[in-house]
């Protein structure tokens, strides 16, 4: 099924912004506030920025349709993400781990299939391996590793003309994103440390910044295309 009809332009640029790795609510209430697109909720079981699934309902009922909440899963068994499902009604799924595409396929739900490139040279064989995502989260950590790992790669390796949304992941930060922007051209940016004083505890002057950022830089961008 073509990115599209999904209900994902590919083509437009108004950048979408993913914040990850919320475990409080004035972090979320902010996000909302920002008008961001996602926010992640991790339930990987090594993350530091793990929820419980009391505290990701609490945090769930914050978020109005505008926002979509990211249930993000690591290897998690399949009865511990019916319960996440049940409890926190996320819009979306992120897989991080060895999950087979049929697997990450079996919840109903659309997802995003996270892909480390810190060892990767072309990730193209590796996103062709999930034709049922709505999309994927590139990343700049290694093969095995966990997300939110603040890692960058050559964001000039990122696939162009793609069909399915690509998010730019890794290290990304206020300072780095219009320049990432610019040099990879990305459906969406995803951040997690980069607007972080501790893992899970958002800085709410970061988060400010870094959405501004992408605005300005989009907007710079439609400017000069005219
Ligand atoms: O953030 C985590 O703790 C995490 C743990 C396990 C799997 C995925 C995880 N995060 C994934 C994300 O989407 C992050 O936003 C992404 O890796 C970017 O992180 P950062 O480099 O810190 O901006």
């Amino acid at each position: 099924m073509p990115a599209a009809s999904r209900g994902y332009a590919v083509t437009d640029r108004a950048t979408r912004i993913k914040l990850c790795g919320m475990t409080r609510s004035e972090d979320v209430q902010l996000a909302v506030a920002l008008q961001v697109d996602f926010i992640g909720l991790i339930f990987a079981t090594r993350s530091p920025r793990k929820l419980a699934l009391t505290q990701a309902a609490d945090l769930r009922v914050l978020v109005p349709p505008s926002t979509r909440v990211v249930a993000l899963l690591m290897n998690n068994a399949r009865h511990d993400i019916d319960a996440i499902i049940a409890r926190t009604q996320p819009d979306l799924l992120q897989f991080h781990g060895d999950e087979e595409a049929e697997f990450c396929a079996s919840f109903g739900l659309p997802y995003f299939k996270a892909i480390a490139m810190g060892d990767t040279a072309d990730p193209l064989p590796a996103m062709a391996a999930f034709p049922g995502a709505s999309g994927f989260v590139l990343d700049g950590h290694g093969a095995g590793e966990q997300g939110g790992s603040g890692k960058r790669f050559d964001w000039s390796r990122l696939p162009r003309d793609q069909q399915t949304p690509i998010l730019l992941a890794g290290g990304l930060n206020a300072c780095n994103v219009a320049q990432a922007l610019r040099t990879a051209q990305p459906w969406g940016v995803d951040i997690a440390s980069g607007i972080e004083v501790a893992p899970g505890q958002k800085d709410a002057a970061a988060m400010r910044r870094f959405v501004a950022a992408v605005r300005a830089e989009d907007a710079a961008h439609q400017a000069a295309i005219g």
